[in-house]
C-alpha cells in the first residue's frame, strides 16, 4: 500500500492520537504476571501492541478486548504462564522480543520468538549477552538475530550491569527477569532512558530502586493488578507537532498526551529550532505526566541538536528530520547511531528521501547534517517498510511543491492505526493507494 499526498495544507484543529506503544505493551506483560485483574484503557490498537496481547493468549492468559482501548487482563501470577504451543510471531515489535526475552528467561517451559523480516535483522545480542550472564539460556537461529528460542527451567541469578547503549529495551529485559532471580538485579544507564517498566512496577507494588542512573530489583516478590489509563502516544504527536510547525496557518491542539520526561525530547529539540508549542492542562494519571500541546506554525532555525537529547527523541528523528528540512541554515544530529538499527536504517532512509525531494541531506555514521531549504520538489520516496518514515513524510508534503508519493506504507498500523483519517481531519490530502 502507497500513500499519495497532495502538497500544501495546514493542520488546525483538536486530536487525540492513539496510546502509547511502551506502555501498553507492558501494560499487558505485567498485567499477565500480576495477582488479580488488572482493566487498561486507552491500550493501543496497533499490530505491536496486539503482538504482545496475542502472545500473552498464547501462554494462557485470559484478556478480553481490545474494545474500544479497553481491555482487562487476568492475571495468572509470576508463576502462572503456560508453555505456547507454537513459536510466538512479534511481527514488527522489536519492543516486545527484547521484552520477552528477560521475561521468558525466568519461565519453566521453552518458547521461540519470530518476527517479520526487519525484526529478524535487528540485533538481539544486546539482550542475550547480559541474560545469558544471569543464567538465561538463549538460541539465536542467526548471529544473535531472531527466531530466538528461551529454555525454560534455568535459575537466573542477579548481576550488575552497565548499559553500553541506551537502551530502555535491554534495561527493560534485564529488570524483568530479574523478578526471578535470586538476589539483585541492577542496571546503569549511561544517559536516562524511558522508564515506564519501573513507573509501572512501582504502581503495581513492585519494589524498585533508583541511584542516579542506577536502577534495581530484587527477585522474588509479587505484582498487585490494578487500573492503567494509557496516554496518547508522544512519538505519534510528534508527526502533528512537526507538521504543524512548518505547515503555514496551523493552529492545532494535541489531546492528553503522554509528557513522561524521559520521552519529552521532541518537545525541547523543536522549541529549540523556534516552534511555538505551549504545554497546557498538565496532570498526572496513573503515574504518568500528561498534558494537551497546542502547536502554531513557526519559522524554524537550524541548530546542532544537544546529545542528550537523543535517547528522549529516539523515535521522533524521522519526524525530526523533516523539521530540520526547512529550518533555516544547517542542523546537525550526532551520537545517533543507534538510528541504523531501528526497523529500518533511519540514517539511510531519511537521506535518500530527502535527496529525491531534492534537500541536502548527508548521512553520518552517527547522524545526519541538513542543509534547510524553505520548499522542495514532490517525488517517490521508498519508507522501506518503517512505519515512522512513512508519516515523516507524510508531513513533508505540506512544504512541497507536488505530490508525494511514499511505498509501502502498511506498517503504519503498528504504531498508529488511523493515521491517515487523522491526518485528513487534519489538514493534510493523504490517501491510501
Ligand atoms: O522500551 C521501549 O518501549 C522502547 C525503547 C526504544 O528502543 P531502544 O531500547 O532500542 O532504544 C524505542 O526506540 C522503542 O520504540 C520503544
Ligand atoms: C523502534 C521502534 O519500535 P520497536 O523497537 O518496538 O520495533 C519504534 O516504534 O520506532
Amino acid at each position: 500500500m502507497e500513500f499519495h499526498v497532495q502538497p500544501g495544507g495546514a493542520l488546525r484543529g483538536r486530536l487525540r492520537v492513539p496510546g502509547d506503544k511502551s506502555i501498553s505493551h507492558r501494560a499487558i506483560m505485567l498485567g499477565a504476571l500480576a495477582d488479580g485483574a488488572t482493566c487498561i484503557s486507552g491500550f493501543l490498537e496497533g499490530e505491536d501492541a496486539l503482538a504482545t496481547l496475542r502472545c500473552f493468549r498464547a501462554m494462557g492468559v485470559d484478556i478480553d478486548g481490545p474494545h474500544q482501548g479497553r481491555v482487562t487482563v487476568q492475571g495468572v501470577g509470576l508463576r502462572g504462564l503456560q508453555a505456547p504451543g507454537a513459536p510466538l510471531e512479534l511481527g514488527n515489535s522489536g519492543t516486545s522480543m527484547r521484552l520477552l526475552c528477560g521475561l521468558l528467561a525466568g519461565q519453566s517451559f521453552d518458547a521461540t520468538l519470530t518476527g517479520d523480516h526487519s525484526l529478524s535483522r535487528r540485533p538481539m545480542r544486546r539482550v542475550i549477552d547480559p541474560l545469558t550472564a544471569m543464567g538465561a539460556v538463549i538460541e539465536s537461529a542467526g548471529a544473535g538475530t531472531a527466531p530466538l528460542t528461551v529454555r525454560g527451567g534455568q535459575p537466573l541469578h542477579g548481576i550488575d550491569y552497565e548499559l553500553p547503549v541506551a537502551s530502555a529495551q535491554v534495561k527493560s529485559a534485564l529488570l524483568l527477569a530479574g523478578l526471578y532471580a535470586s538476589g539483585r538485579t541492577c542496571v546503569t544507564e549511561p544517559a536516562p532512558t524511558r522508564d515506564h517498566t519501573e513507573r509501572m512496577l512501582s504502581g503495581f507494588g513492585y519494589r524498585v530502586e533508583r541511584d542516579g542512573s542506577r536502577v534495581c530489583v530484587e527477585g522474588g516478590g509479587r505484582l498487585q493488578g490494578g487500573e492503567i489509563e494509557v496516554p496518547a502516544d508522544i512519538s505519534s504527536a510528534a508527526f502533528f507537532l512537526v507538521g504543524a510547525s512548518i505547515a503555514e496557518g496551523s493552529d492545532m491542539t494535541l489531546e492528553h498526551v503522554g509528557m513522561n520526561p524521559t520521552r519529552t525530547g521532541v518537545v525541547d529539540i523543536l522549541r529549540l529550532m523556534g516552534a511555538d508549542i505551549q504545554v497546557q492542562n498538565e496532570r498526572v494519571v496513573g503515574g504518568e505526566p500528561v498534558a494537551d500541546l497546542r502547536v502554531r506554525s513557526a519559522p524554524l532555525k537550524g541548530i546542532a541538536i544537544p546529545e542528550h537529547l537523543v535517547p528522549l527523541a529516539i523515535d521522533e528523528f524521522p519526524a525530526l528530520f523533516i523539521a530540520a528540512a526547512c529550518a533555516e541554515g544547517e542542523t546537525l544530529l550526532t551520537g545517533a547511531e543507534e538510528l541504523r538499527v531501528k526497523e529500518s536504517d533511519r540514517i539511510a532512509v531519511m537521506a535518500d528521501g530527502l535527496n529525491t525531494l531534492g534537500v541536502t541531506a548527508e548521512p553520518r555514521p552517527d547522524g545526519m547534517r541538513i542543509v534547510g531549504q524553505p520548499e522542495w520538489g514532490g517525488g517517490r520516496v521508498h519508507s522501506h517498510s518503517d512505519h515512522r518514515i512513512a508519516m515523516a513524510f507524510t508531513m513533508a508534503a505540506t512544504r512541497a511543491r507536488d505530490v508525494i508519493h511514499i511505498e509501502d506504507c502498511d506498517n503504519v498500523n503498528t504504531s498508529f492505526p488511523g493515521f491517515v483519517e487523522l491526518t485528513r481531519e487534519a489538514g493534510v490530502a493523504v490517501a491510501r493507494q
